[in-house]
C-alpha cells in the first residue's frame, strides 16, 4: 500500500469523504489541515491551485470527486459493477446538486440573495434530495444506498448531511427512513471512532 497524504484546509468540506475512505478502510495516512495563512504559499505547489490534494506516494491528484473515486475503487467501496458504479454516480451527483444552492445562501452577495437561496433550499432543494434518497432506500433490499455494502455513496450522503445539519439541525426529522440510515453510519465503529476523535470544525 502506498503513502497517502490528503492535505486541505481545518474543514470536513471536499476532503470528509476521503478520510473517510481511509479511516473505514484501516489505510494510516497524513492529514494536513492547513491555516489560511499559509494558503497562498502552498497554491502554487498544487496541480490546480485548489484543495484537497491526495498524494499518494507523493504523485499528486487534485479535484474532490476524482479523489474519492479513486481512493474508492482502491478500496473496494464503487460498486461491483457498472450498474453499482452508475448508481453511485447519481447519488454523488444528487450531492452535488445539493451546493449551488447552499453556496448562496451562506455566500450570497446581498440579504435578499442569501434569503431566497435559504427559501428554496429548505423548501426545494432539501426535499427533493430527501425523498430521492428515502426511495433509493427503500428500493435497495439492503441497508445501504447501493449494493450490499458500505460504498462512497453512503460515505457521500453521511457527509452531506452532517453539512446541512451545520445549518438546519432537525432537516431530517420529516424523513424518518433517511435519518435511521445516516444513524446506521454514524454507529459503524471505525466511523463512530474517527466521529469522536476528528478535528471539530463547523462546515
Ligand atoms: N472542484 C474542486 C473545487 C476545490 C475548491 O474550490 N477548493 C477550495 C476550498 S473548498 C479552495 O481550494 N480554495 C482556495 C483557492 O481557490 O485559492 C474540487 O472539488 O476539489
Amino acid at each position: 500500500m502506498g503513502k497517502y497524504k490528503l492535505t486541505y484546509f481545518n474543514a470536513r468540506g471536499f476532503a470528509e469523504v476521503a478520510r473517510l475512505i481511509l479511516k473505514v478502510n484501516d489505510v494510516e495516512f497524513e492529514d494536513v489541515r492547513i491555516e489560511r495563512e499559509q494558503w497562498p504559499e502552498m497554491k502554487p505547489n498544487t496541480p490546480q491551485g485548489k484543495l484537497p490534494m491526495l498524494e499518494i506516494d507523493g504523485k499528486k491528484i487534485c479535484q474532490s470527486s476524482a479523489i474519492w473515486r479513486r481512493l474508492a475503487r482502491e478500496f473496494d467501496m464503487y460498486g461491483k459493477d457498472n450498474d453499482e458504479a452508475t448508481a453511485i454516480d447519481t447519488v454523488l451527483g444528487s450531492v452535488d446538486d445539493l451546493w449551488p444552492s447552499m453556496r448562496q445562501m451562506a455566500f450570497g452577495e446581498t440579504e435578499e440573495i442569501k434569503n431566497t437561496a435559504q427559501k428554496k433550499v429548505e423548501e426545494e432543494v432539501i426535499p427533493s434530495f430527501m425523498n430521492y434518497l428515502k426511495g433509493v432506500l427503500q428500493e435497495n433490499a439492503h441497508p445501504f444506498l447501493v449494493g450490499d455494502k458500505l460504498s462512497l455513496a453512503d460515505l457521500a450522503f453521511f457527509t452531506a448531511s452532517e453539512q446541512i445539519a451545520v445549518k438546519f439541525p432537525d432537516f431530517m426529522s420529516k424523513y424518518p427512513e433517511v435519518a435511521k440510515h445516516r444513524d446506521r453510519i454514524a454507529e459503524i465503529p471505525k466511523i463512530k471512532d474517527w466521529l469522536s476523535k476528528r478535528p471539530v470544525t463547523e462546515f
